[in-house]
């Protein structure tokens, strides 16, 4: 894995952000990829000793923790060391002033919510913490979200900012880059919040703005033809979805058709979904690409359960056998012919995902296990390449768009690997397949008329194994139900259910119950996440 990660910071400035687990880290790190600047996000347990690059400066995040907790977590004074600008946020700030020496006390009440900061004469005086205010009035709304504060700044620092409640609002050092601030730039609330974390990136820390996509690109293929060398095969699973398309993409453009793609059909896709994605694929974007049709391997497995996590875990597994087994095929194929065996495996994977694996609170409860083709075998001998595991999706997709794929895959709504399977309740079977599946055609076809497809991020028809009366053509029916879900969200860990307009919602019920043989009512979802989740199971 190593190899995917360490090139990046010979092509972009970094700017290292330590999360000591405040709800609002990844924001600080959207916020300065927005503005074009590389950045990324490590857990604060992370030794300065052991990076193999030097970040451009460093952002301290907040924290739930008080820096007197017993069991807080700890800057490493290791970054006080690396002679680069060092700015902390909230707890970031209190871990700072902890550190040098200076004092921090619980608030008499904790103070959450909007405070006007008093930019003092001192700041503007001084070019360090002018660059970091240049552009905001002398008074600024910003965001406050803290039980404690400084009551005394470490030996060496000065006060540059303050509010009505915070003496101390933002301080520095009085001669290294080293800067402290009680308020939350990151988030939106904060008015100048984003134009102070530009100014602390660009001005104090003078990073350069190349993190564009179209810059990624080069340097990516360049970047994933080092790595395989001239006669290197690679594999990977393509689902037809944006984040595997765009991989793949990427891949091919490296390396041509030394990169084998292979899609599964496991019989839980959408209608038409294996055709589709072929014809996007293949006939126009050129990827070598293989369909293993392991339709009836995965219904024959999940015959009978009906417990949710087993019905993952079992075509889990049966992803992994029949990737596998076609990957077998082609190195036996390269044998026949003499070309290079496969040695690398390319994967999707996007940064949250490692973000969410690297948090130094360590992994949070299981929900639900999600299917992963990637999660092979502990000994696989394959090496991983992941062309994506820096980015964002929004950053995925606009990638998508650079390299000129169609509009229609670029907004596709993500779609699970074990597809249709966790969107019918209890038992998966042909029959039951086939009319989720139309359902959800006529779902989607619905929204997509309306004009609603980009507003909803995320929306698919599922079937209710549970039978109501009703009545067709003046006969009486006794069939299931279909629930219809849509959610609005940006990161897809939290979610709302979408306010359809009534008429649209009217029109994809009639049609869903004329249409699709054995349902003859049709509910909405309208719970969000949490409680629920966006998948029924
Ligand atoms: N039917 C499939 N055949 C082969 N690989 C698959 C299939 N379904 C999922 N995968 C693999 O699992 C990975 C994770 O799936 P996921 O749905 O998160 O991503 P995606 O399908 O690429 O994009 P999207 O999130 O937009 O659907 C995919 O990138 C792909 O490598
Ligand atoms: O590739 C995937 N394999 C899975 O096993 C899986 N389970 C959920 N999802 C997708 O993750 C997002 C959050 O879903 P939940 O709220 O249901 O956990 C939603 O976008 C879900 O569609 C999956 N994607
Ligand atoms: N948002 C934060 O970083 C809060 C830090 C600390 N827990 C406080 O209450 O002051
Ligand atoms: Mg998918």
């Amino acid at each position: 894995m190593a190899d995917s990660t360490v090139q990046v910071h010979e092509m972009f400035d970094t700017i290292l952000i330590l999360d000591f687990g405040s709800q609002y880290s990844h924001l600080i790190t959207r916020r300065i990829r927005e503005f074009g600047v590389y950045c990324e996000l490590l857990p604060c347990t992370q030794k300065i000793s052991e990076l193999s690059w030097k970040p451009t400066g460093v952002i301290l995040s907040g924290s739930p923790y008080s820096v007197y907790d017993h069991d807080a977590p700890r800057v490493d004074p290791g970054v006080f060391d690396l002679g680069v600008p060092v700015m902390g946020i909230c707890y970031g700030l209190q871990e700072m002033t902890n550190y040098f020496g200076g004092k921090v006390d619980a608030c008499d009440h904790r103070e959450y919510g909007p405070a006007t900061l008093n930019i003092l004469p001192a700041a503007a005086a001084d070019s360090q913490s002018s660059m970091l205010f240049e552009e905001l009035s002398s008074e600024s709304m910003v965001w406050m979200s803290h039980g404690d504060q400084v009551s005394a700044i470490p030996d060496g620092f000065r006060v540059i900012a303050s509010t009505k409640t915070a003496p101390f609002a933002a301080i520095r050092h009085n001669e290294k880059p080293l800067f402290g601030i009680q308020f939350h730039p990151e988030v939106t609330h904060s008015v100048d919040g984003k134009q102070i974390i530009k100014n602390f990136v660009l001005k104090v820390c003078k990073a350069s703005q190349n993190w564009t996509m179209s810059e990624f690109i080069g340097k990516e293929i360049e970047r994933i033809r080092k790595i395989v060398g001239p006669t290197g095969q690679v594999i990977g699973a393509v689902s037809g979805g944006v984040d595997s398309s765009v991989a793949a993409k990427l891949m091919h453009m490296a390396i041509g058709d030394r990169f084998h793609g292979i899609l599964v059909d496991n019989g839980v896709m959408r209608h038409n979904e294996c055709a589709q994605a072929k014809k996007m694929l293949v006939d126009k974007m050129g990827i070598n690409l293989k369909i293993a049709d392991a339709s009836e391997r995965f219904l024959a497995n999940l015959k009978g359960k009906t417990d949710p996590e087993q019905k993952r875990k079992i075509i889990g597994n049966t992803f992994i056998d029949v990737f596998e087994e076609e990957a077998k095929a082609i190195d036996d194929a390269c044998a026949a012919t003499g070309a290079a065996p496969v040695e690398f495996l390319l994967q999707g994977t996007l940064y949250p995902d490692v973000i969410e694996s690297i948090s130094f609170k360590g992994p949070s409860a299981t929900i639900k296990t999600h299917h992963n083709v990637g999660g092979l075998k502990e000994n696989m001998k394959l090496k991983l390449i992941e062309p994506l595991r820096e980015l964002f999706k929004d950053e995925v997709r606009e990638l998508g768009r650079l390299l000129g794929m169609d509009d229609e895959l670029v907004w596709r709504h993500p779609f699970p690997g074990p597809g249709i399977a966790i969107r019918i309740l209890g038992e998966v079977t042909k029959e039951q397949v086939a009319i989720a599946r139309k359902a959800d055609y006529i779902y989607i076809e619905e929204i997509k008329k309306a004009g609603l497809y980009r507003q909803i991020a995320q929306a698919y028809a599922a079937l209710l194994p549970v039978k109501a009366v009703g009545v067709k053509g003046d006969k009486r029916t006794y069939e299931q139900m279909i629930c219809l879900r849509a959610v609005e969200t940006s990161d897809f860990m939290t979610a709302d259910w979408f306010p359809f307009p009534y008429d649209v919602l009217k029109k994809i019920s009639s049609r869903i119950c004329n249409e699709v043989d054995g349902v003859n009512r049709v509910v909405y979802d309208v719970s969000s996440k949490p409680p629920a989740t966006i998948e029924l199971e």
